[in-house]
């Protein structure tokens, strides 16, 4: 049996946080995860979403292909995504609902929803735990000061950063902008640089957040179903089934929430190793994983099946796609170049979805 990861748990309503940088630093270097607890989030909604979630995985195919996967929104059936591109399955016997970002009134509409009909107060509830989610990041950075340690030292251990360079007008931004400002602030001053530095390049401009709904049902009923797919798909290299298939997140953080049920496994040292907090949110850092690799492997990830229907709500925070990640200048040099060239995080994000999808 795999053995378990040991994370450092931070609890927000600690009073002791701001002495815990160094268990996260360490967490982020050697794991690339933690877990949050009394995260402001209250448990009710969340339980609302998991029901919601459930219903909807309950509807008969038919019903959820009508809200089939447009502009990476919306639903993806059964085997369609390969998280890991490089196996040879024929897809992860998973189904998800991705929601992409709602404050935005420029993209908004790209979201489909359920009517109301079929799932009366589906939507309010998903926006509902989209909202307090995204205000838990810049308020949780602002509050603590640990989140900014960490990526401080992020930065300054991988020498990267996120840097915009086609900065849009003010009109389309977010309510919490002011939240991000100060929290860029304390970022950029341990690293010698002007407390607006972020503001002025653009970079807290139009950051995207995707809340993602999953579902893997019991593999042994997947495959009854009859779906014409080898039922021997290869999960790293164990050659075992894999509800999600070993991968690392594609953005800059993600969020994760599961109703109890294990089943994650993250990779340390060479070994899979158990999700041993499955009521704790879990946090992981990917900081797209191409550009931060020279030093920062954003981890490698999987879900196993243990036997039981499983739902988890995973909640993705993206640079804007305007944004080009590159290597910050003062941390490389002709003897050590950036291992990346300069990417747009879209251009990085599409390419993984292409890869994720095959189209
Ligand atoms: O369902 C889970 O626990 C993990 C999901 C995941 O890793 C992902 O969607 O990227
Ligand atoms: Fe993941």
């Amino acid at each position: 049996m795999a053995a378990t990861l040991s994370l450092p748990i931070i609890d927000l309503s600690s009073p002791h946080r701001l002495s815990t940088p160094n268990s996260i630093r360490q967490a982020c270097v050697e794991y690339g995860f933690f877990y949050l607890v009394n995260r402001g989030v209250d448990t009710e909604i969340v339980s609302k979403v998991f029901d919601q979630s459930g219903k909807f995985f309950s509807l008969p195919v038919q019903r959820k292909l009508d809200l089939a996967r447009k502009e990476y929104r919306s639903y993806t059936p059964l085997y369609s995504e390969t998280l890991d591109p490089t196996s040879l399955s024929n897809g992860d016997p998973k189904e998800t609902y991705y929601i992409g970002p709602i404050e935005d009134t420029s993209i908004a509409h790209l979201n489909q929803w359920p009517s109301e009909e079929l799932l009366p107060n589906w939507r309010p509830t998903m926006e509902s735990l989209y909202w307090k989610l995204m205000d838990l990041w810049p308020v949780y950075l602002l509050r603590t000061l640990f989140l900014h340690l960490f990526i401080v030292s992020l930065c300054a251990l991988c020498g990267y950063m996120l840097k915009e360079r086609m900065a849009e007008p003010e009109h389309s931004y977010r309510l919490m902008h002011g939240c991000w400002k100060k929290s860029a602030a304390l970022i950029a001053m341990p690293l010698n640089l002007e407390e607006d530095y972020f503001e002025k390049i653009g970079a807290l401009n139009k950051a995207a957040a995707f809340l993602r709904l999953l579902h893997y049902p019991v593999l042994s009923a997947v495959l009854l179903v009859g779906t014409g797919f080898s039922n021997r798909l290869s999960c790293g290299s164990d050659e075992q089934i894999c509800g999600a298939s070993p991968h690392s997140d594609y953005g800059m953080i993600t969020l994760l929430m599961t109703e109890g049920v294990p089943g994650l496994q993250g990779l340390n040292s060479e070994h899979w190793r158990n999700d041993g907090e499955v009521n704790k949110l879990f946090i992981q850092v990917s900081i797209i994983q191409r550009v931060f690799s020279s030093v920062f492997e954003s981890t490698l990830h999987r879900v196993m099946p243990t036997g039981k229907e499983r739902y988890s709500v995973a909640f993705f925070f993206d640079p804007a796609s305007d944004c080009v990640v590159e290597c910050f200048e003062s941390c490389c040099s002709e003897s050590s170049p950036p291992r990346f060239p300069p990417i747009r995080s879209g251009d990085y994000l599409n390419e993984r979805f292409r890869l994720t999808y095959g189209s």
